[in-house]
C-alpha cells in the first residue's frame, strides 16, 4: 500500500514523522483518485521534478530561494525553505484574513465560502521575503504571510494530534516523574504546567501531599479541569458497602479496565485519592492501553484493524436503593482518527461489555481472535505498574488511554475521586502555554 504513493513526497513527510501516521485507507483512496484523474502520478512528479531546480519556478525574490511558486490549474505550489507547499485556490481564497474576510478579534470568518467560485484562480501573484499578495479576478487582495503558510498548510503539519510517550513498566520507571505538591500546584502555574506535560504524555500523574478530604480533592480537580457529573455523582466517595450496583463497589480485585464505556463518550480524566485504607491488599494497577495497542498494531496489522471496525455495546444496568440507571455506549475497542488512524480512544471494560449481535459469527470469531491479541498483551507482567494510593496522594487517570484495575483488599478503605471533562483540562493546558 505504500509503495504505490512513496512517490508522493507530501505523504512521505508526514509519513517519516512518526510510526502510527500511516494514512488511513480512505485517505490513500481519496488521493489515489485524485492520482488517477490526473493521469499518471509519476508523470506529474517528472513534470514537475525538474521545475524544483529552478527553471520553471518564479521566484518572489530574485536573489533568495527561499519563496517561488509555480501555478497550476487548481492550485499554487509554494516552495519556501525547501518545503513544497500545494495550496488550492479555493482554500486560499477562504482562508483570506483581510478586514473584510476575517475578524480577528472574534477569530472568526465574514466571508461567505459559499460565494467563492470553485474554479477561481489567481489574477496576480507577486511575493517579499515575508509573505505573498495574490490578487483575486475581483481585484480583492490576499497577504499571506509565508510563516503562516508553513505552519497551516497540510505539508507544515506533523500529523498528530496529541503527542505522547508510550510506555511499559521499564519506560515508566526510567522516566522518574516530577514530583509535584498539592500547595505547589495551587500556588503556581509553571507547577500546574509540569503536571499537565506529565499527565499529557504519558496519561497519568500524581499530586502529592494533598489533605485527605473530599473538599482537597475537588479543590485540586477544579485547578485541572472542569467536574463531569456522571450517574456516580459530581464527587464520589465511597467504601466496599455495595451501595451501588457495581463491583467497584466490594473489596474484590478488578481486572484491568477503563470506565465508563457504557457512555458514548466515555469519561475523558478521573482522579483517585484513597483517604484512608485500615487492611492490606488493594493496590492499583495502572498500564497504557496505547502501548499494547501499537504492540498489537505492530504484531498483527490485522488484529488492530478489527479491533478498530468491529462496533461493541457496553451497558450498565443498575437498580439498587434509589439509583435506577440504564447507559449504553457503542463504539470500537480501538478509535483512531480516520484521516491518521492515531489512536485517541480505548474502550476496554470485559464487566460491561454486553451481548455483541453487532456482527456476523464469522467477523465476531475474528473480534475475539483479536480481542484476545490485546488482553494477551496487556496481561504481560512487563506493561503493568502497581502502586498503593495512600492519603494524600492524588492519582490523575487519561480514561481514554490508561487502564487501571485493583487487587482485592480487606478492612475499611474509602476511595474519593471524579470525573473530569477533556476538552477542559486541555483547555487549562493550552492556557498554560503547552502547545497540544
Ligand atoms: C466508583 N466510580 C464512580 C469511580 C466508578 C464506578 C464505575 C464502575 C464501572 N464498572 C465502570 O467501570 O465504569
Ligand atoms: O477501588 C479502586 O481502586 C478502583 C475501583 C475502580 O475501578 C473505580 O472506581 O473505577
Ligand atoms: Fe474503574
Amino acid at each position: 500500500m505504500y509503495k504505490n504513493i512513496s512517490n508522493c513526497t507530501s505523504l512521505v513527510v508526514i509519513m517519516s514523522c512518526n510510526r502510527l501516521l500511516r494514512l488511513s485507507t480512505s485517505v490513500q483512496n481519496l488521493l489515489r483518485a485524485d492520482i488517477q484523474g490526473l493521469g499518471s502520478w509519476q508523470c506529474r512528479i517528472r513534470k514537475i521534478l525538474p521545475t524544483v531546480t529552478g527553471r520553471r519556478y518564479k521566484h518572489g525574490v530574485p536573489d533568495s530561494l527561499s519563496c517561488s511558486w509555480l501555478m497550476h490549474d487548481k492550485h499554487l505550489e509554494l516552495k519556501f525553505n525547501d518545503v513544497v507547499m500545494r495550496l488550492d485556490y479555493v482554500w486560499l481564497r477562504d482562508h483570506c484574513r483581510s478586514a473584510s474576510c476575517y475578524n480577528p478579534k472574534t477569530n472568526q470568518r465574514s466571508l461567505d465560502t459559499a460565494q467563492v467560485d470553485l474554479a477561481i484562480k489567481p489574477a496576480k501573484i507577486r511575493s517579499d521575503n515575508d509573505a505573498i499578495y495574490i490578487t483575486w479576478p475581483d481585484n480583492h487582495m490576499t497577504k499571506y504571510a509565508l510563516s503562516w503558510l508553513a505552519k497551516y498548510s497540510f505539508e507544515g503539519q506533523v500529523q498528530i494530534v496529541q503527542p505522547r510517550i508510550l510506555w511499559n513498566a521499564a519506560v515508566y520507571k526510567e522516566a522518574e516523574m516530577p514530583y509535584v505538591t498539592y500547595n505547589s500546584v495551587m500556588e503556581s502555574d509553571e507547577e500546574l504546567k509540569k503536571f499537565l506535560e506529565t499527565f499529557l504524555l504519558y496519561g497519568i500523574a500524581f499530586i502529592d501531599e494533598a489533605p485527605a478530604s473530599v473538599e482537597a480533592t475537588e479543590t485540586v480537580a477544579l485547578r485541572v479541569g472542569l467536574i463531569r457529573e456522571s450517574i456516580f455523582g459530581r464527587m464520589w466517595d465511597f467504601t466496599s458497602d455495595f451501595s451501588r450496583g457495581d463491583t467497584a463497589y466490594t473489596k474484590v480485585a478488578l481486572d484491568r479496565h477503563v470506565d465508563t464505556t457504557y457512555f458514548q463518550e466515555p469519561c475523558g480524566v478521573q482522579l483517585f485519592h484513597c483517604l484512608r485504607h485500615d487492611g492490606t491488599g488493594g493496590r492499583t494497577l495502572l498500564q497504557d492501553g496505547f502501548n499494547a495497542a501499537e504492540n498489537v498494531r505492530n504484531e498483527n496489522p490485522h488484529h488492530f484493524e478489527v479491533l478498530t471496525k468491529v462496533p461493541i455495546k457496553h451497558e450498565f444496568i443498575e437498580n439498587i436503593g434509589g439509583c435506577h440507571n440504564h447507559m449504553i455506549g457503542i463504539g470500537p475497542v480501538l478509535n483512531v482518527y480516520p484521516w491518521n488512524n492515531e489512536l485517541y480512544l480505548l474502550r476496554y471494560n470485559n464487566y460491561d461489555r454486553t451481548i455483541i449481535s453487532t456482527v456476523p459469527h464469522d467477523v465476531v470469531h475474528q473480534w475475539y481472535v483479536a480481542h484476545r491479541a490485546l488482553t494477551t498483551e496487556l496481561r504481560k507482567a512487563e506493561n503493568e505498574i502497581w502502586v498503593k494510593l495512600k492519603p494524600g496522594k492524588v492519582l490523575f487517570v487519561d480514561n481514554w488511554r490508561v487502564l487501571h484495575g485493583r487487587d482485592a483488599f480487606t478492612g475499611y478503605r474509602r476511595l474519593c475521586g471524579c470525573y473530569l471533562m477533556r476538552d477542559d483540562v486541555l483547555n487549562t493546558a493550552r492556557f498554560l502555554g503547552i502547545k497540544i
